[in-house]
């Protein structure tokens, strides 16, 4: 454990101490909010998982939260602990309280039996000391109004629908076709709680930022079924050549291709829009595969999920593989040494086109020697630990182990999680 300042000490925040633990929060990430704001927004905080590191007076220094998720990984789910609401006072930075707060976090996840840990990181230099690797990435497109997309046979006979975003009205929808969109999607994370479901479509006055109230297009079979939807803004611009509004998506969700297609070409054809921009999507979504002239989009890709290994024989022994592999790891891991090492990955017989794998100590030599950072970069299946080796940040010990690991590491399906939390 980092030591920290004499008389500080790590403390659980019980709800009742939910003030003080917002007040840290807001210092730290520089936002405000009102009472009218508060109103509207449920806190999503667990609150037997919010911990604080006090100050002899007994004042908050920092903070952080994690959510018990079930992380879906190649071919599986596991438990995972979400890392969140990391914050330090501006006056208590660079002091190590960042240090602590990850142990005590590492410490208590282990403790709950949680074998990996997921965040979204504020800032990409913070996490990785620390053995989070960027293990997703997220694309989020810019498309001019009226881009075309390929035909997909069924899309003409669904339905659109267009309505204010309506609590009672939309949240089973949202959460059902959100799940269904997802399945075997690595890091597709729901929204588990009726606080994380309801946060994930309020529309407080304060948040419009000149726009329209949140509003929701739904695209439905003939029946009526739900198949895709996505919630947007648009904002009003006019110029003097006439209106060039923007749609600003916050979340689209489809199931399948008739469906995206359906959601897009609405979303693509809205009067007195020029542009849409898109939301968080996987660098595989099926929108891109469908446009007419990629070219004409501006693709803006950054780190989605980041993930640390906690306990690694469970967390690897966890996912399936995508080819059978026989491996030894060399592990280093400076903040969790029981994960440091040397472990053999070695796959059994096939199921369903998937391996499972046993995951055991080993003498052997090593055919890969990696950190933690880079095992969890490559968990999702998202990132080659080829490329990675490629990078000088694996290095390979037996010829051909780093290719024949990236082939089984891999996943056909790019991970993303659709939401920050
Ligand atoms: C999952 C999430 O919640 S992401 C949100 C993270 N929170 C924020 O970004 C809010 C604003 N920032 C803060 O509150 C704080 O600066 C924190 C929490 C990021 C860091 O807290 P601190 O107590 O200052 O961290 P601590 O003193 O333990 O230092 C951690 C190390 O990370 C480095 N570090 C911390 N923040 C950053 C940063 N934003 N950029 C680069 N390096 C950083 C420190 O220099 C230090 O490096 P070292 O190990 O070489 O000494």
């Amino acid at each position: 454990m980092t030591p920290l300042p004499d008389g500080y000490r790590v403390v659980e925040v019980p709800e009742t101490r939910k003030q003080e633990f917002l007040e840290v929060d807001r210092l730290a990430f520089a936002f405000d909010s009102t009472p009218e704001t508060d109103a509207l927004v449920p806190l999503t905080l667990p609150w037997d998982r919010t911990v604080a590191v006090e100050r002899p007076d007994g004042t908050f220094a920092s903070v952080h939260a994690s959510f018990p998720f079930r992380l879906p990984v190649p071919g599986a789910t596991v438990d995972c602990s979400g890392l969140t609401w990391v914050g330090a006072r501006p006056d208590q930075r660079r002091r190590g309280l960042l240090h602590t707060m990850i142990d005590t976090h590492f410490a208590r996840s282990l403790g709950r039996g949680e074998p990996v840990s997921a965040l979204f990181a504020a800032e990409h230099a913070i996490y990785g000391r620390f053995g989070y690797g960027s293990a997703s990435d997220n694309v989020r497109v810019s498309v001019g109004r009226g881009a075309a997309l390929r035909p997909v046979p069924g899309s003409d006979e669904l339905s659109v629908r267009f309505a204010t975003v309506d609590r009672d009205a939309h949240t089973a929808l949202v959460d059902g076709l959100h799940r269904a969109a997802g399945q075997g999607r690595p890091g597709w994370i729901t929204r588990d709680t009726d606080e994380l479901r309801i946060r994930a479509m309020v529309d407080p006055p304060a948040w419009r930022n000149g726009g329209e109230p949140l509003r929701i297009v739904t695209v439905h079979t003939a029946d009526g079924e739900p198949r895709a939807y996505a919630m947007l803004r648009r904002k009003e611009k006019w110029e003097h050549a006439g209106p060039r509004h923007t749609v600003e998506i916050r979340e689209a969700v489809a199931v399948d291709a008739a469906a995206t297609h359906r959601l897009w070409s609405f979303l693509l054809d809205l009067d007195l829009t020029a542009s849409v921009e898109g939301p968080m999507l996987p660098v595989d979504d099926a929108l891109l595969h469908l446009l007419v002239d990629p070219r004409a989009v501006v693709p803006k890709v950054t780190d989605n999920l980041w993930v640390r290994v906690l306990d690694l024989p469970a967390a690897l022994a966890g996912r399936r593989y995508a080819a059978p592999v026989d491996v030894v790891l060399d592990v280093t891991d400076a903040r969790l040494p029981a994960n440091a090492g040397r472990w053999r990955l070695r796959t059994g017989d096939a199921e369903a086109g998937s391996w499972a794998a046993t995951v055991e100590r080993t003498q052997d030599d090593a055919d890969l020697e990696l950190d933690v950072r880079e095992l969890g970069a490559a968990y999702l299946g998202g990132r080659s630990l080829e490329a990675q080796r490629r990078a000088g940040l694996v290095t390979e010990r037996r010829p051909g182990a780093a290719l024949a690991a990236a082939a089984a590491f891999g996943w056909p399906v790019a991970p993303v999680c659709s939401w920050v939390f």
